[in-house]
């Protein structure tokens, strides 16, 4: 059986022809990588300059923003956060730090419920270094413009109107996420990885990693193997989450990934950042089997967006 190749695909092409490629690789491998996305390169650079400089700054900076019960965002800390646990079961901590923030345009409504209000905090932002707020202001603005742009190709590429999910997502809390792996000085415990293998949740996320510094790994089920994703310049991978498969009645994939450890030993830095952009739909949008895409039947009772997504980032926090 032939490897799983995960395409790079450039799309500012024509829409249709991208969402007809796009179709065939989310039915198989669930993972792709875009270029020509016409994202600010300035814009990501800044950001991701700065998101190192948090980083590097002194744990009590860090601290200051450390996620407070009743928020999904904020820091969290190394190993304070397990994705292998979002699939059920216990998990060792990942070996990673993260720094989360909501990333929606402005709510034009009033949240429902306090689930919702949980998912609408506003972010806190490091004193000690000023100029972040505003470079993930703009990166997520960047980020919300190409994953609207995303989701109309997908719709195309579904049989659908390239609106079809335009007034689904305009009012989703909307989340960009930044992590650290550092360099493991010891060793990990058993089992325990850098990001435990996982499916994302929502519709679609958007990830920028580090150049020349693997890690993220895609599972292919035909031959039960795990394949590398390769950093290409300027590129960002996409997959789809969980919600998307239902709303598809499986006719795309969620594919398990994960980030693994570097080798013991390395003689390079094994330091590793990347950036998801994890893009929702609106919070009280039932998400039930697409109309192009019921086959012979529903596979999926309907579901609501917000309280799906609520429940599998609330399983993933470690509990100490
Ligand atoms: O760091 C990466 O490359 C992937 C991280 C990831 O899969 C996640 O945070 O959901
Ligand atoms: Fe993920």
């Amino acid at each position: 059986m032939t490897q799983l190749e995960i395409p790079v695909v450039d799309i500012s092409r024509d829409p249709l022809t991208v969402g007809r490629e796009i179709d065939e690789t989310l039915r198989t491998v669930g993972f792709f990588q875009i270029v020509e996305h016409g994202v600010d390169p300035d814009v990501m650079d800044r950001c991701w300059k700065l998101t190192r400089a948090f980083f590097d700054l002194p744990d009590a900076d860090k601290l200051e923003i450390e996620r407070q019960t009743g928020s999904s965002y904020g820091y969290f800390p190394i190993a304070t956060e397990s994705l292998a646990q979002s699939l059920g079961g216990m998990g060792a901590g990942d070996l990673k730090e993260s720094l989360n923030a909501l990333a929606s345009p402005a709510l034009r409504h009033t949240p429902v419920d306090d689930v919702e209000r949980e998912l609408f905090t506003p972010p806190r932002w490091p004193s000690a270094l000023p100029g972040l707020k505003g470079a993930w202001g703009a990166y997520g603005r960047e980020m919300n413009v190409l994953a609207e742009r995303l989701m109309s190709i997908f719709a195309l590429g579904l049989g659908l109107d390239a609106t079809f999910f335009a007034d689904k997502i305009d009012q989703a809390p909307q989340a960009l996420r930044a992590i650290n792996y550092p360099e493991q000085a010891a060793p990990p415990a058993d089992g325990q990885l850098r990001a435990g293998a996982h499916t994302d949740y929502g519709t679609l996320t958007i990830l920028r990693q580090e150049m020349g510094r693997g890690g993220l790994e895609v599972h292919d089920s035909r031959t039960d193997s795990w394949i590398p994703v390769p950093a290409v310049d300027g590129a960002f991978v996409i997959n789809i989450g969980d919600l998307m498969a239902q709303w598809t009645n499986d006719r795309w994939t969620s594919t398990l990934h994960r980030v693994v450890n570097p080798d013991a030993g390395s003689t390079v830095s094994t330091r590793r950042q990347s950036m998801p952009f994890f893009h929702n739909a609106n919070y009280s949008q039932l998400v039930e089997c697409l109309p192009t895409c019921l086959g012979s039947g529903a596979r999926y009772e309907p579901v609501l967006a917000g309280p799906h997504l609520s429940g599998k980032s609330r399983k993933s926090v470690v509990t100490a």
